[in-house]
């Protein structure tokens, strides 16, 4: 199956200088969605996984279904004010303004085995702030950090250099 022919690419969104790569035609599609997710799942069966993480809000969907298909638990990692009890937080820049992401002091247990799973690596900027906050927090083993789409000449994955990455699909 072709999974780029269900991409749908807007320009000037949502800021003029973007192409925004849109994963919903994806999502919509019933056998597209359950390819992406099988061939997500298929990297991580030799190789066991206790944690999904999922970055707001679009990753939320990605982890929780390869999750499900794997046997594991999810973790979100919010935007600032979403989470309730404890968080630690963390600030980080955007291909289009900076934010701040949040996660439950609580998340994980030490020793966990993680995936870390996103629908876009642009700059590099969300990802490279979600691993730092684990990082910093949490003694966990991040096994790998997956991508639906990479945008290859904005070159996130130097963020993430002593780290495993795999994207789906290059752009
Ligand atoms: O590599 P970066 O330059 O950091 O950009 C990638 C991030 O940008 C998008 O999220 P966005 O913040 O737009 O949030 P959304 O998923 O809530 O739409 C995307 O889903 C990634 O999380
Ligand atoms: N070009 C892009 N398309 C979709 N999501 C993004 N997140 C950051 N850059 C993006």
């Amino acid at each position: 199956m072709n999974l780029e022919s269900y991409i749908r690419s807007t320009p000037d969104f949502p800021k003029p200088g973007i192409i925004f790569r849109d994963f919903t035609p994806m999502l919509a599609n019933g056998p597209a969605f359950q390819e992406m997710i099988d061939r997500l799942k298929a990297r991580h069966q030799d190789t066991p996984i206790d944690v999904v993480v999922g970055i707001e809000a679009r990753g939320f969907i990605l982890a929780a279904a390869l999750a499900y298909a794997l046997g594991a638990g999810t973790v979100l990692v919010r935007k600032e004010g979403k989470l309730p009890h404890a968080t630690h937080r963390q600030e980080y820049l955007l291909e289009y303004g900076s934010n701040v992401l949040e996660i439950q002091q609580d998340a994980f247990q030490d020793g966990q085995r993680i995936l870390i799973i996103d629908d876009v690596l642009a700059t590099g900027g969300t990802v490279a702030a979600t691993v730092e906050i684990i990082r910093a927090h949490f003694d966990v083993e991040i096994r790998e950090i997956d991508f639906l789409m990479e945008l290859d000449d904005l070159k996130g994955r130097e963020k993430l250099a002593d780290l495993p990455v795999h994207s789906v699909l290059h752009y």
